[in-house]
Parts: C-alpha cells; structure tokens; sequence
C-alpha cells in the first residue's frame, strides 16, 4: 500500500526552482533512500514533506491525507530527525522526550512509558537525567532521534542523521533505523553518502538539480549504470601512448587518472578487456604494480547519469 505520494511537486524561492517536478510513490514498509550531492533539494523535499516548507505546485499525500488540505493529519502520522539538532541544551534528555511526546498528544502514564522505550531505543535511558551539553555529537543525534519517535509515528523521515559523527554512533543510528523498519515504521532517509544508502534502504531516489533523476532498487539502479566495472591499475610509469591506446579500446568507456601511474578504467567486461590491457601495457614497456577490480555501486551510477561524482559535484 502507498504511503507517500508526490505529484509533480514544485519549490521555488523567488525564480530559483529547488525542486522541480518531483513525483514519486513510496510503500508502506519501505526502508526509501534519498542520495544527492549537497544542494540536490533533498532537504527541501523532506521538509515538503513533513509541512515545514510550503509546497510550490503540485501535491503530497501521506496516509491519504493531502499536505495542503489536511496537515495536522499528515503531521500527526510523521516523526522528523532533522538535520540540524532540535534539542533543548537545558532540558535533560528525558525532559526533552518528554516535551515533543507532549507535543504529539502523549499524557500520564502512556507518555513515560513511551519516552522510557524511546531513550532506551537509542541507548540513552542510562543518561536520562543528563543535559545534551554533556553529550557527544553522536548522542545528541540519537536523542534527536528518541525525540522524533516518541509517538510510534508510522513514518520516520532522517535528514542526514550520520554527518559528523563517530563510526560507533554512525552504526547505531543505522541499527536502529533498520530496527525501526523491523517493527513496522516505513523510513525516508536521506544522504549524500552511498555506502549507508546501499546497506540500509530496500528503494533508492537519485536527486540532482532538485530533479529525480532515478529510482529504483539497487540492482535496478545498477542494471541502468549498464554494469559499468572500475578497474583500478598502478603502473610502474607514465605512458601517454599506452594511455590513448586504452582510451581508444573498444569496451573501454573512459579513462581518468587519479595519480601520475595511477589509471581509472572504466568498462563494459572486464574480464575480456584485462587481456588486451595487459598487452598494450605490455607492448609499451610498462609493468602492472597492482591491478582492483571495482563492482559497480551508486556511486558509479551517479556519474554515469550526471558526469560528476556524488562527492566533488
Ligand atoms: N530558504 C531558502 N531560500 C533560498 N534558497 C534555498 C532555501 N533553502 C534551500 N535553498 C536552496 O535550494 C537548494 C537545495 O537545497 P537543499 O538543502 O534542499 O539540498 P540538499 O540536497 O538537502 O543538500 P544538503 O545535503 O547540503 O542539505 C540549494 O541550492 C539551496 O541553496
């Protein structure tokens, strides 16, 4: 069953278009990715979405319900992990549960009860009494989290939620999301970093220019990149005219070079082309140092639908 729908959603601020047309359908169930390179209009989709940011044209349905008709429905039924912290440095980390459990209606007995399962979901009851100013950064992110799933909402939307911080609450947060799934939240996240999209999300939307420029599972969005293998190859010296015959090889898709003997071979298989790589190598005197055999992943599906790298662009 659909949870989300967005049709031919539109922002613009003033003539600047943010994001631009964006339809997309997301499931019930769904662990949804959204990767874009920094200024994709991720954020602005997200904060579409949960009603913070007015809608341009076009519509967002959640459970049914529309954004512009009805948004204290949409609202109710949505938990948001922004990207900037939304905590209060002087309210202990319960007192800050406490406050957005109450915002979402929550009272008495049923209200402790659910901050206690929050806190104690991002492994934060033992610090309950403690301010976030004693927090690392990765603890504040997961308060920011227990705040934002107080009141069991059926869809939990991550704006960057792993940005700068350690590796030990980076894998927490990422438990924890697929944790969140397992008990029957459907889950938007977004992020610029493809490793984190690729382990956790079932689905994935590739945002650029405000533009969904694809979307799909993993091995879809892979099948698009055309299978395209990286072979990574250090050389034991410099050679223009090995490099043009490579170019110039017919399943060979690009070149680039990452250091003085350091080439980037992109192609179609490699395991027919390596032969003939060796040869031209080979016949220019040039001895292969080391040679890596790259899979195709996200990242190398993003440059090939934008020429860029998610990174750099
Ligand atoms: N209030 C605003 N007024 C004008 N332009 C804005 C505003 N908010 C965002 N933008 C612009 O919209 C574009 C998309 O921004 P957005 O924050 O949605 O991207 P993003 O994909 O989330 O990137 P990031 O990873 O950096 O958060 C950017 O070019 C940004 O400068």
């Amino acid at each position: 069953m659909k949870l989300v729908e967005l049709r031919e959603v539109v922002k613009k601020y003033e003539e600047a278009v943010t994001v631009n047309h964006l339809s997309l359908d997301i499931e019930e169930g769904e662990i949804f990715g959204l990767l874009g390179p920094n200024g994709a209009g991720k954020s602005t989709t997200i904060g579409m979405l949960s009603g913070l940011i007015s809608v341009t044209s076009g519509d967002i349905q959640v459970g049914g319900h529309s954004i512009k008709r009805r948004p204290l429905d949409v609202k109710r039924q949505i938990g948001l992990v922004p990207q900037d912290l939304a905590i209060y440095e002087y309210l202990s980390a319960r007192e800050n549960v406490t406050f957005f459990g109450k915002l979402y209606g929550l009272r008495g007995k049923m209200l402790r009860d659910r901050v206690d399962e929050a806190l104690a979901f991002v492994g934060l009851l033992d610090r309950a009494k403690d301010k976030p100013s004693t927090f690392s950064g990765g603890m504040k992110r997961r308060l920011n989290i227990a705040c934002a799933i107080v009141h069991r909402p059926k869809l939990i939307m991550m704006d960057e939620p792993t940005v700068g911080i350690d590796p030990q609450s980076r894998n927490h947060i990422l438990e924890s999301v697929r944790e969140l799934n397992r008990l029957g939240s459907t889950v938007i996240y977004t992020s610029h970093y493809m490793e984190e999209v690729e382990a956790i999300c079932s689905r994935v939307g590739v945002m650029d220019h405000g533009k969904l420029i694809a979307c799909g599972t993993k091995e879809q969005l892979l099948r698009q990149a055309g299978q395209e293998e990286k072979l990574l190859l250090e050389l034991d010296q410099e050679s223009t005219g090995a490099m043009d015959e490579i170019r110039n090889h017919p399943r060979v898709k690009r070149v680039t070079t990452t250091g003085e003997r350091l080439l980037e071979v992109f192609v179609k298989e490699s395991t027919t082309v390596l032969q003939d790589l060796l040869f031209i190598l080979n016949k220019h005197g040039i001895a292969l140092r080391t040679l890596t055999r790259v899979e195709p992943d996200l990242e190398s599906l993003f440059l090939h639908l934008t020429g860029r790298t998610l990174r750099d662009s």
